[in-house]
């Protein structure tokens, strides 16, 4: 049921991120408002054209009961290198970035089209940019779809990546980290000495070649063998890497602390909004995404309950965030004097959001892939893989994500509720939103009621 007109909540909207049609129809049916095409590998994996397409064509044939919007988005950093002979790389031209990153945006807002919503978005990734490039590359690609006829009407949204660098190096040398981002292809090869530096074949086993399959089986290969893999550059002696790291807000004038603070969000916004964009995402980086620090912090805030540490993965790690719930109103606030919808994206998971829309109902838009998946089961394929980006969409869990005042309810995952205390915690947040119907969702995301 859509929120009573002028009131807050009117028109919240949930984003989802989906790679394939029948993840678009998932999305559809699960209550999403902005169906989001990207390649999960990424925090913005960049998608193909054909693929927007076919997901465009996929939202336009399901039933919507209200008006759904597309976006997808350019890539995670606009920059681009020139690499020499020895692999070291210097930036090309601003005015070379800049015309890609416009060229691009043209390219995807085409292959969204007008015929699901008039207002597709493009969603456009400044990471470890300062803020006069940053402002340079969205003001070439505001001012570009707005003087391009049958796109005038596209919404840019920026997207920037929260960070908090303590968390993050208390968190880069766990095994399951590395693994992960072993699999994702986010290390660069480095001396032993190297801090963080390991030995790539320890890992091997999570390096796969284009079809899924393990590259290596469970052996453990030489050096040579991981460069004509490609998993090494040709001419590194030696197998250790380590893993790749966030670009520090710090290096690029956001702020001088080590976590996204009211400095680094003010820098944000107000380049996005003097660049002409109609809204700002605030996401994290994959390797925190891996690392399971997102945006949004339950711990400290008194007024969310802290599920979060209750939210563990299989070595019991538990999930973490950057932003208090103050400094998620502080953001809100922000975007609406400088005239831009806010969305928070970030490892949001139902706890979150279900908290989060209460308790901010000015927040536009909340935006999720990880918490609204699980695990792929194909009747004759068997059962996927846990990873991001082999995880699949699945309407029900989309369903913990949504506006209360659009039927959203809350869900936790199954190993979540049988953690110690997690039931209490349960059932303090449930007194203090009594309206919230809670569910408990299998590893396939196939709910029970709760309680
Ligand atoms: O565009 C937003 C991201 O795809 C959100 O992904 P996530 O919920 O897994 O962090």
């Amino acid at each position: 049921m859509p929120g009573i007109p002028g009131e807050v909540g009117a028109d919240r909207r949930l984003l989802v991120s989906v790679f394939d049609p029948q993840e678009a129809r998932e999305a559809v049916l699960g209550g999403a408002r902005i169906i989001d095409s990207e390649d999960p590998r990424s925090a913005l994996g960049t998608i193909k054209p054909r693929r927007i397409m076919d997901i465009a064509d996929a939202v336009l044939a399901a039933r919507r009961d209200l008006p759904v919007q597309l976006s997808t988005n350019i890539g995670e950093d606009q920059l681009l290198y020139r690499r020499a002979e020895n692999g070291l790389a210097l930036p090309k031209s601003a005015y070379e970035q800049v015309g890609k990153a416009a060229q691009a945006a043209l390219g995807v807002a085409l292959a969204m089209g007008t015929r699901v919503h008039p207002c597709g978005i493009v969603k456009v990734g400044l990471d470890g940019m300062r803020t006069g490039e940053l402002a340079d590359v969205l003001g070439e690609i505001t001012a570009t779809l707005r003087r391009t006829d049958r796109l005038s009407q596209t919404r840019v949204m920026s997207v920037l990546f929260a960070q908090d660098l303590d968390l993050w190096d208390a968190r880069k040398t766990l095994p399951q980290v590395r693994r992960a981002l072993v699999g994702l292809r986010e290390y660069y090869p480095c001396e032993p000495s190297t801090p963080g530096a390991f030995d790539l074949a320890e890992y091997a086993d999570a390096l796969l070649d284009p079809h899924g399959e393990p590259l290596f089986g469970g052996r453990r290969p030489e050096p040579a063998e991981l460069r004509a893999s490609g998993a090494l550059p040709t001419g590194t002696n030696g197998g250790f890497v380590a893993v790749n790291e966030p670009f520090s807000h710090a290096g690029y004038g956001l702020t001088t602390g080590r976590r996204t603070d009211r400095e680094a969000i003010r820098a944000m916004v107000e380049a996005s909004a003097a660049a002409g964009a109609d809204a700002i995402m605030v996401d994290t980086s994959i390797l925190l995404k891996v690392a399971r620090i997102g945006l949004v912090s339950t711990a400290g805030s008194p007024e969310l309950a802290d599920l979060d540490r209750h939210d563990t993965d299989r070595h019991g790690l538990a999930r973490a965030g950057i932003l208090s719930l103050e400094e998620i109103r502080f953001l809100v606030e922000l975007c609406h004097a400088h005239g831009l919808e806010a969305n928070l994206a970030g490892s949001v998971q139902s706890h979150h959001a279900q908290q989060v829309w209460r308790l901010v109902p000015e927040l536009d838009q909340l935006s999720a892939r990880g918490g609204v998946s699980a695990l792929a089961r194909d009747p004759y394929g068997g059962t996927g893989r846990g990873t991001r980006h082999e995880r699949t969409v699945r309407r029900a869990l989309v369903s913990g994500l949504v506006p209360p005042e659009q039927g959203g309810r809350l869900v936790l995952p199954r190993r979540m509720t049988e953690q110690p205390g997690a039931l209490d915690d349960l059932a303090g947040l449930l007194k203090r939103h009594p309206d919230l119907a809670a569910y408990s969702s299998d590893a396939y995301g196939v709910l029970a009621p709760l309680g």
